[in-house]
Formats: structure tokens, sequence, C-alpha cells
């Protein structure tokens, strides 16, 4: 990926966004992507069935793998409820500073924390560092081929509960079929695919995947 679009978003965001306004900075940032570059953001048309899934979840406690450069974790602090928290774990200290830049132009600072790290060793220790038992709602959105195993880490540790939500970006494309296997053909997942686009594009088919958690 192009290391040097999170600066690029940042300023343009900076310059073209009202600070302080959640809904117009996603809209800044997607109107840039359709028209001057995309970037891998879930993007509005996937975004819009993450909102669908977070709102029916309602969650307290939300965990996010892979925030690049925030937008998710925007979309998701726009909709929590009062007293609720979101968790992104980001392994890109580059990826990291952007994020908090426009997270807290956004004003969503207080309700997003980044935790820097490879999600495999920030997992074991982010339930005491956060004061959280369990996660209500997790978005899976990072390298693809490490899906399946932070999935097992997160019930192996104990951090998904009965009835939490796991939302999974790019199960087409670019893809984690070794994670689509493994919810569809456990016993403890109940799931459904949403066909969509690729993010930023017309052609391009991609999917998410909800799977609720029923051990
Ligand atoms: O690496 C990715 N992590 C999380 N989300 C992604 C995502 O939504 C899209 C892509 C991606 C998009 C176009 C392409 F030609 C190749 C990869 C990568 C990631
Ligand atoms: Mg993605």
């Amino acid at each position: 990926h192009d290391e040097e679009f999170p600066p690029r978003i940042l300023d343009h965001v900076m310059k073209n966004a009202i600070k302080g306004d959640v809904t117009n900075v996603i809209d800044v940032i997607d109107k840039y992507c359709w028209s001057v570059e995309i970037a891998m953001n879930v993007g509005d048309v996937k975004g819009a069935i993450l909102d669908k899934s977070f709102l029916e979840a309602s969650p307290k406690n939300v965990l996010e793998i892979g925030c690049y450069c925030g937008y998710s974790a925007l979309r998701m602090s726009r909709l929590l409820k009062e007293d609720a928290k979101i968790f992104t774990i980001e392994a890109s200290s580059q990826y990291a500073d952007v994020a908090q830049e426009i997270i807290s132009f956004a004003g969503m600072e207080k309700k997003v924390q980044i935790l820097r790290g490879l999600s495999d060793e920030v997992l074991p220790t982010i339930a005491e560092k956060c004061g959280v038992r369990t996660f209500d709602f997790v978005f899976i959105d990072h390298a693809k081929e490490l899906y399946k195993r932070d999935l097992i880490m997160l019930e192996n540790l104990g951090l998904i509960r009965q009835g939490t939500t796991i939302m999974a970006d790019n199960v087409i494309f670019p893809g984690c079929p070794d994670y689509l296997e493994y919810v569809r053909n456990s016993p403890k997942f109940e799931c459904t695919n949403y066909p969509s686009k690729l993010e930023y594009c017309e052609n391009r088919e991609d999917a998410m995947e909800k799977s609720i958690y029923l051990p």
C-alpha cells in the first residue's frame, strides 16, 4: 500500500473538514477516496452495512483490529451509546499517529482508544489494560491472513461472550478463506454474509461476514 496516503488524507481532512464534526470528517474522507485516490478504509457502502450491525448490537465495549487512518473507528464512534467505548488495535505506528490526529480532529478522542502493537501481542493483556472483561462487538479489518488466528485468540482468552457480534471486512477481496471456513463450519458461530463491493470501487466484488458467537 501507498505509505504516503495517510499523511495526505490527514492534511486533506485538516484543510477541508469541520473540526469536531465526525459525520463531516467521514464524508470528506469518502469524497476524497472516491475522487482523488482509493484507500483501504471500509468505505461508505460497506460502512453502511457495518453501521447497521453495530446499531443492532448496541455495544458497550467495542474492539477493532486494524485501525488504519481511523475511518471505521469514527463510523462506529458516532453511533456509540453513552459510556460505551471503542478500543482499536493498530500495528503500524505511522497509521496510528495519523488515526490519532484524525480521531482527535473529529472530537472522538474520549470514545476511541488506539492500542499500538501487533494484535497477538496486544490481545493477551487487553482485558486488564482496558478494564474490559468481554467485548460486545468486534470489527476485524487487518491483514487477512491473521483473521482466523485472532478470532481463535479472542475465544481462548475469553474476550468474546454469548451473543458477541463479529464483523469481518474483505471476506471476498482480498479474501480470507481459512477464516470463512472456520466460522461457517463451527457450531459456535451463527454466520451471515453481506455481499457488497470493494471500497470506492463499482465493479469489484467484496463482502462482509457477520458471525454471532454462541458457545
Ligand atoms: O490489508 C487490508 N487490511 C484491511 N482492509 C483492506 C481492504 O479493505 C482492502 C485491501 C485491498 C484493496 C485493494 C487491493 F488491490 C488490495 C488490497 C487491503 C486491506
Ligand atoms: Mg478492509
